[in-house]
């Protein structure tokens, strides 16, 4: 079993392949954690923000969140992204905000997809996309973000992480939880 520091080759620390979901509010850290993950286990990456038609990226430059119609053909277009990558088996990560419940199942529709919740303060969030810049999310959409969330439940496949710490941080505490399931997988696995 691989230790963060001594990368095996292929880049992924001996952790199996999974098909993650880092969401969140805005600037809960998303893009931010998953590329890190991404690098760090040499999986796919891909910006959900990509996936968004024009018409929702123009619609929430313009100051009006989406609604339940606008995220339905974006949510689809990253589930096909999840399936593909399922599908090749190689272990990949996406952003997406994935706010409410049955957006996540959209999501998570016949596939092993699991959520990374990056939890934040509001009073963070203000701050940071307050000071970020050049980007088409206005901060003055963060409360309709944060009444809109809906917070996964226990019965949910999730893993929650403060993203209050700094980026680094937060990325071992998520390496250090996958090769602690690894582990006691291979412990399982020896005693049956
Ligand atoms: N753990 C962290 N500590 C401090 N600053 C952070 C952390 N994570 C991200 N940031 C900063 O906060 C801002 C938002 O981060 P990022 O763009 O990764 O969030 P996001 O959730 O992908 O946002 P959005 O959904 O709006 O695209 C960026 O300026 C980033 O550098
Ligand atoms: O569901 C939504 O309302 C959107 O996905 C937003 O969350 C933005 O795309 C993202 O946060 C970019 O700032």
């Amino acid at each position: 079993m691989g230790t963060i520091g001594s990368v095996q080759s292929g880049g992924t620390m001996g952790i199996r392949p999974r098909f993650l979901v880092v969401m969140g509010v805005s600037g809960t850290g998303k893009t931010t954690i998953a590329t890190g993950l991404a690098t760090r286990l040499g999986w796919h990456f891909q910006e959900g923000d990509a996936l968004h038609p024009q018409s929702n990226v123009d619609k929430m430059s313009s100051g009006q969140p989406l609604t339940d119609e606008d995220r339905k053909p974006w949510l689809e277009l990253c589930h096909d992204w999840l399936s593909r990558e399922v599908k090749a088996g190689h272990g990949a990560v996406l952003t997406c905000s994935a706010l409410k419940r049955i957006y996540r199942e959209q999501l998570r529709r016949d596939l092993p997809v699991e959520f990374i919740h990056i939890r934040v303060a509001r009073d963070t969030l203000t701050d940071r996309m307050a000071r970020r810049q050049g980007h088409f999310m206005p901060a003055s959409l963060l409360p309709s973000q944060l009444s809109t969330f809906e917070e996964p439940g226990d019965d949910e496949p999730v893993i929650h992480v403060c993203g209050e710490d700094p980026p680094d941080v937060v990325l071992e505490k998520l390496l250090q939880h996958f090769r602690d399931e690894e582990n006691q997988k291979e412990l399982h696995a020896a005693v049956s």
